[in-house]
């Protein structure tokens, strides 16, 4: 186990530019719809991060040429997907559901494992889909093999997303290479992270394929060829929320270079959440910036569209002096860890006066203490921790290096941050 990580308290407001890394989620998405398309195409901006270095060895496992050189990755052309190989998702959500239906294409079997913790995040779903569409899969979560026959037949099916929209995100990203293409409907509770699912459907189109999305809860996928695409990867706003959130908990003022005017990235809310609380967040010329009032109000915010900024989020109501609701986030429980139990622990542990509810958390204000702070492999966990530890003295974060799942040198970037670097 590595040495606790002291959270570095902030002395003073924290005044910054930071320039994040590239998009997990679009750097998984384009790897996948380059692979796909089976020619020669160059992804710029991608990220370094654990989970897409994991794309990457899955499409490798594949047969796909794949060059990494820092944050550009060239895929090369093939002549289609080879079986025989083994595909480790680590904790990677974005591998575990973007590549089995991919898979599925390949000309023998492909066995997927991953972490221990993988081995419980919903799969069944995605799993029963593929099955439904014609291919032979052997399980029902990780680990699984498919045993593919170098094409599927595809068609109609039915399922219920609401446990991931990355099971809907995953089966349309490959939908146009099945025979018939592909018409999904969900049946269920509603579907979170929705504007994960617009980022898939943006990526497709660009790339030519053509998806009927006009009705709710069906997406239609026409069979075809995927274009190649010289893909551009945003910089991750999810992954800014951290540095932000430091600007709104020290009174500071913290700018997020490259933030685009438009996008289906989820960490966009974070403009309209730190508003909320009683922040600033100005966003001109490409940047976005954030000044903090010092002191934050509590919130209460349906997150189910944007999960993924719940720890971040959490960590504001923990700090802010009026009590919090955050709804509409039963799923993340499936997340890297029980996110929510996690956040009332790591909470609670340190003071703090919160509980978990049906389908979310609630936080009120109490005066915190330093001490110990779980990050249970998650990065999202670990960045929360650092955030409470800016104005809390002596929290240790157990593990931060698990950030590198999607932020490569986030302890790095984070001192930077505090010495009021510039960049970066
Ligand atoms: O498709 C994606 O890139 C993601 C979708 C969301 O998953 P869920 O719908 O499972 O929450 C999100 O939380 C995850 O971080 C990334
Ligand atoms: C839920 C997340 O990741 P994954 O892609 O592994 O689902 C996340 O990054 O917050």
């Amino acid at each position: 186990m590595p040495q606790p990580w002291s959270a570095p308290l902030a002395a003073t407001p924290v005044h910054a530019t930071v320039t994040v890394p590239g998009s997990k989620s679009i750097t998984n998405r384009v790897l996948v719809l380059a692979a796909l398309s089976g020619r020669a195409s160059t992804v710029t901006g991608a990220v370094e991060g654990r989970d897409a270095e994991l794309m990457v060895a899955a499409l490798r496992a594949l047969g796909v040429p794949v060059e990494a050189d820092g944050s550009t990755v060239r895929v090369g052309a093939h002549d289609g997907f080879r079986g025989g190989g083994e595909i480790d998702c680590g904790l990677a959500g974005t591998v575990m559901r973007f590549v089995p239906p991919a898979a599925v294409l390949a000309d023998g079997e492909v066995r997927f494992d991953g972490d221990p913790r993988a081995r419980e995040r919903p799969m069944g779903t995605i799993l029963g889909a593929l099955r439904a569409l014609g291919a032979d899969v052997a399980g029902d979560a990780l680990p699984f093999t498919l045993a593919g026959t170098g094409a599927l037949p595809g068609g109609v099916i039915t399922i219920d997303a609401s446990a991931s929209s990355q099971f809907v995100s995953g089966l349309l990203l490959s939908g146009a290479r099945y025979d018939k293409g592909l018409t999904l409907h969900h049946d269920g509770a509603p579907v979170p992270s929705m504007p994960h699912i617009d980022m898939t459907v943006e990526l497709l189109r660009r790339a030519g394929v053509v998806v009927d999305d006009s009705e709710p809860n069906t997406w239609r996928v026409e069979p075809g060829p995927v274009g190649a695409v010289d893909w551009v990867v945003e910089p991750d706003l999810s992954n800014a929320t951290p540095f932000l959130a430091a600007a709104a908990v020290t009174g500071g003022e913290v700018t997020v270079t490259g933030w685009p005017s438009a996008t289906t990235q989820p960490g966009d809310a974070i403009r309209d959440i730190l508003t909320r609380m009683g922040a600033e967040a100005v966003l001109a010329d490409g940047a976005l910036t954030v000044r903090g009032p010092g002191r934050l109000s509590g919130v209460d915010i349906d997150l189910r569209d944007v999960g993924e900024l719940t720890p971040t989020v959490a960590a504001l109501a923990a700090l802010a002096d009026s009590p919090s609701r955050l709804r509409g986030i039963a799923h993340l429980r499936g997340h890297e860890t029980d996110r929510l139990a996690a956040l009332v622990a790591e909470i609670t542990g340190l003071g703090g006066d919160a509980n978990e509810t049906a389908d979310g958390i609630e936080i009120r204000p109490a005066a915190l203490r330093g001490g110990p702070w779980k990050a249970y492999a998650d990065h999202r966990m670990a960045t929360a921790g650092a955030i409470v530890g800016l104005v809390v003295d002596g929290v240790a974060v157990d593990d931060i290096a698990t950030t590198a799942k999607t932020m490569p040198d986030f302890p790095g970037m984070w001192s930077r941050m505090l010495a009021g670097a510039e960049g970066n």
